[in-house]
């Protein structure tokens, strides 16, 4: 009996019914810089959480890209951003990619995208096009809806409007405290209005900030915290240097987004790849890579290595290093040129090309490969 009455109380809480628990929409806003795997997980774990409330539906899921006008450092422009997210999310029955607020030429705040979202979502569900419609449009969000302002497609069935709410890292939570980056007002609608799913993260305390903030300990009962016990602090900086470096991202992004990464060469990925290929080690294996003062691709397809070296005494070997990265680099592209642009008179003199590797300093070639198919055009 003990059950049943606290089944009752369940029934009647909030006026909620077990029958009709709240629609949500979760809507995630980031750089996605690029998407990573725990960017995807987050909304697998805010999705379980809800659901197993019994107040919550969660019916889909919605990632919304920051424009270019964010500025933001290293961001890649917003075409590469969504098209990787595209394939990230081809595996995914109910999370999408929206490209609105990637395709507006100036930054809009977090508030005002959820706003947009939530037009969107009760104008939709009041003039309801027809499945067919619906399901066609849902199909056609491709990187050419960013000049079109598409409209998200939300799944919706019955009568009930589903409730947006903002989905985000602890991190981005704390950040409401950061002097002069949000808005008061801002903070009050997005957690007022829409309420907040957040994922917990190394390092944050979730709780304690939203004790220590009046405002989101007046709106507390909106936040839902969840807690992701299997540890894990990926992020799309740490990503982002690991492919600088040259260093593996397998198993923490999609594979889709890693084959998309090396075929635009983002991220340095196009000096890494050659480099690691081609420099041996010490003791002859190949795989160590010199270091590198700055590696850079541009969109013409131009790729620059910059190697740093130290006098030393002995035979100057650098030119062979240069001419050994040229032939590597056109027997792996045989449309690469590489024209050197620096005079290696300079350079110093190294007898070994692992010690290259590591004593590099001061002198500079700047390698500068064009795509022969560039030339012939
Ligand atoms: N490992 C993580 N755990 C919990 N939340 C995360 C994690 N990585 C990203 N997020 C959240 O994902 C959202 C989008 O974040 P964003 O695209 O800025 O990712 P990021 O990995 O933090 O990026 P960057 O490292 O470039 O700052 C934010 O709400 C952020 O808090
Ligand atoms: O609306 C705001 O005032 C606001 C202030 C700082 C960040 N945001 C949003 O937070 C998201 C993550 O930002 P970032 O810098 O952590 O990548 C991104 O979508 C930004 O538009 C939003």
């Amino acid at each position: 009996m003990k059950v049943i009455n606290n089944m009752s109380k369940m029934l009647v809480w909030k006026g909620c019914t077990m029958a009709s628990p709240t629609k949500i929409v979760l809507l995630g806003c980031g750089s996605y810089n690029p998407v990573t795997n725990m960017h995807l997980r987050m909304f697998e774990l805010a999705k379980d959480a809800l659901n197993k409330t019994g107040r919550y539906q969660v019916i889909s899921g919605f990632m919304s890209p920051v424009s270019d006008a964010y500025k933001k450092k290293d961001l890649v422009p917003a075409k590469h951003r969504c098209e990787m997210l595209r394939a990230a999310l081809k595996g995914s029955d109910w999370l999408k990619l929206d490209t609105w607020e990637s395709s507006l030429t100036t930054w809009t705040p977090t508030a005002k995208v959820l706003r947009h979202y939530k037009e969107q979502v009760e104008s939709q569900y009041v003039h309801k096009p027809s499945p067919s419609k619906r399901r066609k449009k849902l199909h056609n969000n491709t990187v050419s809806d960013i000049a079109q302002n598409h409209i998200p497609n939300i799944e919706v069935e019955g009568e009930q409007v589903p409730c947006v709410k903002f989905l985000c890292g602890a991190d981005l939570l704390e950040s409401f405290a950061q002097p002069g980056l949000w808005l008061e007002e801002d903070i009050e609608y997005i957690v007022g209005v829409h309420g907040l799913v957040v994922i917990t993260r190394s390092g944050s305390d979730p709780l304690k900030f939203i004790y220590e903030s009046d405002v989101l300990t007046k709106y507390k009962e909106n936040i839902i915290i969840v807690t992701e016990w299997i540890y894990n602090d990926i992020s799309s900086t740490k990503i982002r240097r690991a492919l600088r470096r040259g260093e593996s991202v397998k198993y923490l992004l999609q594979d889709s987004v890693i084959d998309y990464i090396r075929e635009h060469q983002l991220y340095g990925t196009s000096d890494n790849k050659y480099i690691n290929h081609m420099m041996p080690s010490p003791n002859g294996e190949a795989g160590s890579s010199p270091e590198t003062e700055e590696q850079s691709s541009s969109s013409s397809g131009e790729i620059s290595v910059i190697l740093r070296s130290s006098p030393h005494n002995g035979y100057d070997s650098s030119h062979l290093t240069l001419h050994r990265m040229t032939t590597t680099l056109e027997k792996l592209s045989p449309v690469t040129k590489l024209l050197p642009t620096h005079n290696s008179s300079k350079v110093s003199c190294i007898s070994d090309l692992g010690m290259l590797v590591r004593r590099v300093k001061n002198v500079r070639y700047n390698l500068r490969t064009t795509l022969a198919r560039q030339h012939l055009n």
